[in-house]
């Protein structure tokens, strides 16, 4: 026992659930008061704003899951703690307004585990087969927000995410990351030695490359639309296995081979959300822009970059793409803390304005907590 309590000072196993008891009562009884308190809160937003009330405030949710981490004092790691009130804030929440959110599918995607990471499981998700179409669906208000990969720390940036961002006007409005786990799969009653075909997406199949050349090296490795597509397939083929997570493995009942296959340990997802609206400062802010060049501009990176460096802004991300309206130019994505209310932040974009070709700002959100 840590905290230094003998077996003698124990109290007996019935007195100990008793205890649990009341305090389970407790804890019921005081989540009930908070979910009525969203359900008043509901009503004051749709009193101040009939026509468009928004429900969602990823500022708010932010600070709380912040407050909670800060006065947490154990023995719950603090991780686990924000968990926990990010499931009761997402049951308040859909008693306030029920959300629908639209992810990279089908259902067993890395993607769909990032929205219920950063929404919780009190949302309704709602798989679409591309990029393209999360997009949209947010862009139609057919879905209140949708989730997409961004960056992986091994295979660097989702070109097809960053690149919907020049023509889409969906905003970004929070950004959640993910440790990305691979298995191998395989379904019950597949030996290891018959296997000759590996199924997975591409950056799967890229991110568990060093394992695959030293376990597999004969097999066939076969790129498909996600890693739930391919936990999908190998359900009838005994002689295939699949890279996937363990949601995947768990909703086509796989039987887990061999665990984290993944080379570099640390693998993680950056994943952002994406909607319509603009969001409130949370004190821990980050902002996305997009940044057009002038054609043929000596010395156009150093412009663009001088006034951030000016004011001690940091900047989390920078990634050029080819702009996709004139041949050989250049957009940067650029990534910074900072809200873009703040003073010093309104003065970087206006010192941005004149040296480049355009500058959009494609949201301020909270950074993500969990
Ligand atoms: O504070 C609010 O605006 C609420 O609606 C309450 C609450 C919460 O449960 O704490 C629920 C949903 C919002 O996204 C943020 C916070």
């Amino acid at each position: 026992m840590s905290d230094g309590m003998s077996k003698a000072t124990l109290p007996g196993l019935a007195q100990i659930r008793d205890e649990i008891d009341r305090l389970d009562a407790d804890i019921q009884a005081l989540i009930s008061a908070r979910a009525r308190c969203a359900q008043q809160v509901a009503l004051v937003k749709q009193a101040e704003d009939p026509e468009a009330t928004v429900f969602y405030r990823p500022e708010r949710e932010a600070q709380v899951l912040q407050k909670v981490m800060a006065r947490n004092e154990g023995p719950l790691h603090p991780e686990e703690m924000a968990r926990l009130f990010r499931e009761i804030m997402s049951a308040c929440l859909a008693l306030e307004h029920p959300l629908r959110i639209a992810f990279l599918g089908p259902n067993g995607t890395f993607t769909q585990t990032a929205a219920l990471k950063h929404f919780g499981h009190s949302v309704q998700t709602v798989p679409l087969n591309t990029i393209d179409e999360v997009f949209r669906e947010v862009e139609a208000g057919a879905v209140n927000y949708g989730v997409v990969p961004v960056e992986n720390t091994t295979e660097g940036i989702v070109t097809h995410t960053a690149d919907s961002f020049l023509t889409s006007s969906a905003r970004i409005i929070g950004e959640v990351e993910l440790r990305i786990h691979h298995h191998l799969l395989v379904a019950e009653g597949t030996r290891v030695e018959s296997i000759s075909r590996i199924y997975s997406h591409q950056q799967s199949l890229a991110q568990c490359r060093k394992w695959l050349d030293a376990h597999f090296p004969k097999a066939e490795r076969v790129a498909v639309s996600s890693n739930a597509e391919a936990a999908r397939r190998i359900k009838g083929e005994w002689h295939s296995a699949a890279i996937a997570g363990e949601t995947a493995a768990d909703m086509y009942g796989l039987v887990k081979r061999h665990e984290c296959i993944e080379d570099n340990p640390s693998n993680t997802t950056r994943f952002l959300i994406i909607g319509t609206e603009s969001v409130s400062p949370s004190g821990e802010d980050k902002t996305s822009i997009v940044v057009t060049m002038k054609r043929n501009q000596a010395g156009a990176l150093h412009d663009i970059l001088a006034p951030f460096a000016a004011r001690g802004i940091n900047l989390t991300r920078i990634e050029s793409r080819p702009s996709k309206n004139d041949i050989w130019t250049y957009v940067f994505f650029i990534d910074f803390e900072g809200h873009q209310d703040d003073p010093r932040v309104r003065e970087v974009m206006s010192e941005l304005d004149p040296v480049v070709s355009d500058v959009k700002v494609l949201g301020s959100y909270p950074r993500a907590v969990l």
